[in-house]
């Protein structure tokens, strides 16, 4: 099979990259269940989308076993723990999430007074979010406007169009999307951001290692098996055709180059931190994925 990827590749909830948005609020839907996570709407969204094995996971129906390992569900515990305290920290009162996907930190978080949430992701998953939650009478947080848009076109220009001010400090995410991305699209949106930004503003976003020789294709392999489980329980994600593989920049010291101060948690601290357990069985090398905080100083920038 050829990859499904190609430039100007589109996708809704249920398809390509987009389904893996779904499978990310699925793992949420769990966390919360397991009492690791608070968010209320993970559970609902997944049901609304319709992929009847990640509802039955979503909602308990079906048991995590081999599906959705342990990693997964700590992992998810400690991304969304990781991104709700950065923009918590931050205190910025203009904020944007990149590639929002079904995150619903602009319902959940109690945001400061007068705070804008600008949540960026291709049209079909921003419009479906709203849709949905405005249907379980669900109310935004904070002040909150949506941006219809592909990081790969020109997005800033959305962005603007919405009200976003540049001349503003920024809290920024890019949450479980680099990978989905070009090496060069992942540079020129850390440059865009960059540009966008204007002195103490915030950046949080996943830094993952320079594989090892033979490290992406163990990758491949793992996400293959994954997938090869949800098949077998008749949903196809096909997970290693989703993500872009081969030579790029680390996020990190790439944002150091940019001129941002960053400092970094690894998921294996992280999960120190927050009481859980080491990852047992990591074949995708999570524990060493770099959660990444980065600060525009009044000079830079
Ligand atoms: C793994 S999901 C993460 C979603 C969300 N940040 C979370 O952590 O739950 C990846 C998200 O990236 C978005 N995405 C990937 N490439 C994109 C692009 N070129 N333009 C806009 N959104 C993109 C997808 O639509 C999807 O919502």
């Amino acid at each position: 099979m050829t990859s499904p990827r190609r430039d100007g590749d589109t996708w809704d909830l249920a398809s390509s990259v987009g389904a893996t948005a779904t499978l990310a609020a699925m793992t949420r839907a769990i966390a919360t269940r397991d009492a690791l996570l608070a968010d209320p709407f993970a559970e609902p969204l997944v049901r609304a989308v319709g992929i009847d094995l990640l509802t039955r996971l979503a909602t308990g129906d079906e048991p995590p076993g081999e599906l959705v390992g342990r990693a997964a569900i700590d992992g998810a515990a400690v991304r969304t723990r990781f991104y709700d305290g950065f923009f918590l920290d931050a205190g910025l009162a203009q904020v944007v999430i990149l590639a929002s996907g079904l995150d619903s930190r602009a319902y959940r978080l109690r945001w400061p007074a007068g705070t804008v949430v600008y949540e960026l992701d291709r049209p079909e998953v921003v419009e479906f979010k709203t849709r949905t939650l405005a249907g379980l009478g669900a109310e935004p947080t904070a002040e909150r406007r949506v941006v219809a848009a592909d990081l790969r076109d020109d997005w800033p220009t959305s962005l603007r169009a919405a009200g976003f001010d540049p001349a503003r400090p920024t809290a920024w995410s890019a949450e479980g999307l680099l990978g989905y991305l070009p090496p060069e699209a992942q540079d020129r949106l850390l440059d865009t951001i960059t540009e966008l930004s204007a002195p103490g503003s915030r950046v949080a976003t996943e830094s993952r290692p320079t594989p090892r020789p033979g490290e992406e294709d163990r990758t491949k392999q793992s996400l293959n098996r994954i997938s090869e489980l949800f098949r077998s329980a008749n949903f196809d994600p096909d997970m290693a055709k989703l993500r872009y593989f081969g030579e790029r920049n680390e996020a990190a010291p790439y944002l150091v180059g940019l001129g941002w101060e960053v400092a970094g948690r690894t998921v294996r601290e992280l999960l120190a931190e927050y009481g859980l357990p080491p990852l047992e069985q990591d074949a995708l090398r999570m524990a060493d994925v770099r959660y990444v905080r980065g600060t525009l100083g009044v000079t830079a920038g």
